[in-house]
């Protein structure tokens, strides 16, 4: 074979200069007679990727790091690998350096679990809460083996004709937002330093001329977003013939933002090898049983690992929810800006990109440096919002649920639910930015009647991660503040955030695929292993038992709450929190008036 200067993936030229009979000097690497030759080590490009030991802008480990060890972990499928306690070999010599440039000492649990299982051939479904290290869980098995094994041959069939320069990376890994893509991108640049492997980046937004002359540099590890690749793949500039590992980042979200025609195309509609000859990835921290269901049309006797209940919240984040009234929201998110200690960086959530630049604009009238991100901004204005919060020139962000998946930035020490999601994955994607590879941080949502539909799914999740629950919040709850329609509650009947767990191991629900590997080998509630932890007990009675939000879903979708409803929800919901004297009693007094108009109203209409 000739040699393989990164960037040989092109079927024409590429690569560029920088092999010198041996190792590269470029910082990049190469594959020669079939051995991987490490590139020379570059002082200013591990400075920029890696950082400084203490490095503010470098996430750094917290004091319950090694807390994540006592997470029980779950793993089914049959023949589970045992999952390896340290970062040491059998895992690539070139790929243990890096991980100690980064300053990693131990695996998280799902690296640990990963690791021997993506070794082993194997398809992975798999579900950790937020900031336990899902990238390095998918990216430390992949570079270990390309590193032992090198480049593969481009089938000459894929090659085409011409001096089209045509990418054809091995490794594929999607993910929904540009800035996640960006990040994994980032994450694969350290980790495949001075090796053979080239990682690349395409997200739409953004130029793609220049995307496309990066990509000239080489094109092994490619991170994407769906829309953008299927667009080159059109072009005719990137083959998916070469695949041998396919990821699916926060795949619940893409599969639920919308993105399944993408996708579907993607893996089965272009020149992808099939699902026997590749493997495939799917990481998430929350996993609704529908989405499971279908995501596993792209996965063959996959492993379901699940690290802590699945979408559960890391303990790490102290969760408070508050009730303020939407009049009363900005006086109060104030009052917490005010109180906070000064240092750390706060991200605040809302619904609407309208919402999210009056906020900013109102924070800066208030001399807050604030900025914030949603998806009208243009991709240079997302970039230069993330930068300002990321180094602390605006240490408030106001944001949509473009910024709640996967973003990980360093000192993000409070996350505010200004407006609380419908759904409560997404409640646990945004507090999970802050919190992260065991450090401590806090969460406040604002709660209202508007959010009652949250409200049975808030309760159950913040018992779980051992919060303290305000008894008006229980209160609402037992009033019916449950699931409206939607999901049903985790529990419940519906979409199945009740899926706490391997939908395999659940039995019912049918809908196991036709033609679909063995369904019944051995995946059954027997079927699985626990480690860490003891072993789950309870099929699926046991979560139905929990949800109760069944009784409301599907057709009830509106509600008509009775007058002892409305009597009770005026003694449950707590005066809203607002700190100015005197505007909290009229505040009160014009919410009473309201509820008794909505009360008459009722009565009258009741026959
Ligand atoms: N083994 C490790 N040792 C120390 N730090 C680690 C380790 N693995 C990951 N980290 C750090 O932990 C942080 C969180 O990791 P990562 O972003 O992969 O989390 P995640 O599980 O993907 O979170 P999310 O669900 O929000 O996407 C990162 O800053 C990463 O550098």
């Amino acid at each position: 074979m000739p040699p393989r200067a990164a960037g040989g993936g092109w079927s024409s030229g590429g690569g560029g200069g920088g092999s010198y009979g041996g190792a590269r000097n470029d910082g990049y690497g190469s594959w020669q007679n079939g051995k991987h030759i490490p590139g020379i080590a570059n002082p200013r490009t591990e400075k920029e990727l890696f950082g400084d030991v203490g490095d503010a802008t470098k996430q750094q480990t917290g004091i319950n790091f090694d807390a994540y060890a006592d997470i029980p972990v779950e793993a089914t499928g049959t023949d589970v690998p045992e999952p390896v306690t340290e970062f040491k070999p059998p895992m690539d010599t070139h790929l243990l350096e890096n991980i100690a440039l980064a300053h990693y000492k131990t695996p998280t649990p799902v690296q640990k679990y990963s690791v021997p299982i993506v070794a082993g051939g194997r398809d992975l479904m798999a579900c950790a809460q937020t900031g336990s290290g899902k990238t390095g869980g998918f990216l430390f098995p992949i570079l270990s083996a390309s590193f032992k094994e090198g480049p593969r041959p481009v089938p000459d069939a894929a090659r085409g004709y011409g001096r089209s320069r045509k990418a054809f990376p091995t490794a594929l890994i999607l993910a929904p937002t540009r800035e996640l893509v960006s990040q994994i991108h980032e994450e694969a640049r350290k980790f495949a330093y001075r090796s053979w492997v080239r990682p690349a980046v395409v997200y739409g937004g953004a130029d793609i001329g220049s995307q496309l002359r990066a990509m000239d540099q080489g094109c092994d590890l490619l991170s994407a977003t769906p829309g953008r690749l299927v667009d080159l793949i059109e072009r005719g500039r990137i083959s998916l013939a070469n695949i041998r590992y396919l990821v699916l980042d926060e795949a619940d979200r893409m599969l639920d933002m919308g993105f399944e025609p993408q996708i579907r195309r993607i893996v089965e509609g272009e020149d992808m090898p099939g699902v026997t000859e590749r493997q495939t990835l799917m990481f998430s921290a929350t996993f609704p049983r529908d989405i499971q269901m279908l995501a596993r049309d792209f996965l063959k006797d996959y492993i379901f690992l699940s690290v802590g209940r699945v979408g559960s919240t890391s303990e790490n984040i102290t969760q408070k929810v508050e009730y303020v009234e939407d009049e009363d929201k900005r006086s109060v998110l104030l009052d917490i800006l005010y109180a906070l200690p000064p240092g750390g960086l706060t991200l605040i959530f809302v619904e609407t990109k309208r919402m999210a630049d009056m906020l900013e604009g109102f924070l800066q009238q208030n001399q807050f440096g604030s900025t914030s991100i949603h998806g009208d901004r243009t991709q240079r204005e997302r970039e230069y919002a993330l930068e300002t919060f990321r180094s602390g020139r605006t240490p408030v962000m106001v944001a949509t649920a473009v910024a709640a998946r996967g973003l990980d930035i360093p000192n993000v020490t409070h996350v505010v639910n200004y407006d609380l999601p419908s759904d409560i994955d997404d409640y646990v994607h945004r507090i999970g930015r802050t919190g992260r590879a065991g450090n401590t941080g806090a969460s406040t949502a604002f709660f209202n009647r508007g959010n009652r539909n949250i409200c049975r799914d808030l309760v159950e999740l913040l018992r779980e991660a051992k919060q303290e629950v305000p008894a008006w919040l229980e209160a609402v709850m037992r009033e019916g503040g449950g699931s409206f329609g939607g999901r049903g509650g985790r529990g419940g009947g519906g979409r199945g955030r009740g899926a706490n767990r391997d939908v395999r191991s659940m039995g019912g629900g049918g809908g196991f695929r036709a033609g679909a590997p063995s369904a019944s080998g051995g995946w059954g509630a027997g079927g699985g292993s626990s480690y860490g932890g003891p072993p789950r007990t309870g099929g699926p009675g046991q979560f139905a038992s929990t949800g109760g939000g069944g009784s409301y879903s599907a057709v009830s979708s509106i509600v008509v709450p009775s007058l002892a409803y409305l009597e009770r929800c005026t003694d449950s919901f707590p005066p809203s929190r607002r700190t100015r004297p005197g505007t909290n009693r009229l505040a009160r007094r014009s919410r009473l008036r309201l509820r008794l108009r909505l009360s008459s109203t009722l009565l009258q209409k009741t026959p």
